[in-house]
């Protein structure tokens, strides 16, 4: 079943996501067409414009999912030259974040497997895209690529992400378990 129905209210174009604890927003529904949409959070590795050491992915919100444009820099150097497969996989699994905004809840990545087609280059500029492949109750399963300014695609991901309430990002003592 493929899932694009908004299953709460729509969000303001520029204005914040809802504050439902401090820092954890609630994931409102952002209309396709929106602008940009909202980071995570200031801090978030993928995408906080506050962290020096961050991607600070700028992502908007399309008919079929989400996308960004992006250029991985020295930063995230891993064979010289070549983007790091760990700031690929950081970068993928954010995007796949921003999902969340299409479907108005909070939800963690459970799986994620990624295809490194072709090195990703540093400095050089990508179009990543997302979509909801399918949901099953609190599962989502999502889909992505990163396609280069030739439009050949360099990486695709599938991830698992399970929805959770807010008690997930309250919570102190997570347990471990095995499926
Ligand atoms: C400051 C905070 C800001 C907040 C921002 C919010 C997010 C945005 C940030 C975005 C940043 C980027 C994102 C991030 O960085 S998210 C951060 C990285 N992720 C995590 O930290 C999550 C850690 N894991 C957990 O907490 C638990 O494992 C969760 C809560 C995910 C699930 O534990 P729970 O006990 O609830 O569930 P379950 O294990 O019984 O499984 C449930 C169902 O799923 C099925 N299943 C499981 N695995 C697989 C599999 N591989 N293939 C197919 N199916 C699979 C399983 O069989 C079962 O099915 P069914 O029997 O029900 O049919």
């Amino acid at each position: 079943m493929t899932e694009d129905t908004p299953r709460t209210g729509t969000h303001e174009p520029g204005s914040e996501p809802c504050e439902a604890e401090d820092s954890i927003p609630t994931f409102p529904v952002v209309a396709s067409g929106s602008a940009d949409l909202p980071p995570h959070h200031d801090h978030c590795l993928g995408c906080g414009p506050a962290n020096p050491h961050g991607h600070q992915l700028r992502v908007r919100r399309d008919a079929h999912g989400v996308h960004a444009h992006h250029r991985f820099d020295s930063r995230h150097v891993g064979a010289p030259t070549i983007a790091h497969g760990g700031a690929v996989a950081t970068v993928l699994d954010d995007l796949f974040g921003f999902l969340l905004y299409t479907v108005g809840e909070l939800a963690v990545t459970r799986h994620l497997a990624i295809d490194y087609l072709a090195p990703v280059l540093l400095d050089t500029p990508y179009t990543l895209r997302a979509h909801i492949h399918a949901r099953d109750g609190r599962k989502l399963h999502l889909r992505a690529t990163i396609e280069n300014d030739h439009a050949h695609v360099v990486t695709t991901a599938t991830a698992l992400f399970l929805i959770v309430d807010i008690d997930h990002f309250l919570t102190t003592t997570h347990q471990p378990h095995h499926r």
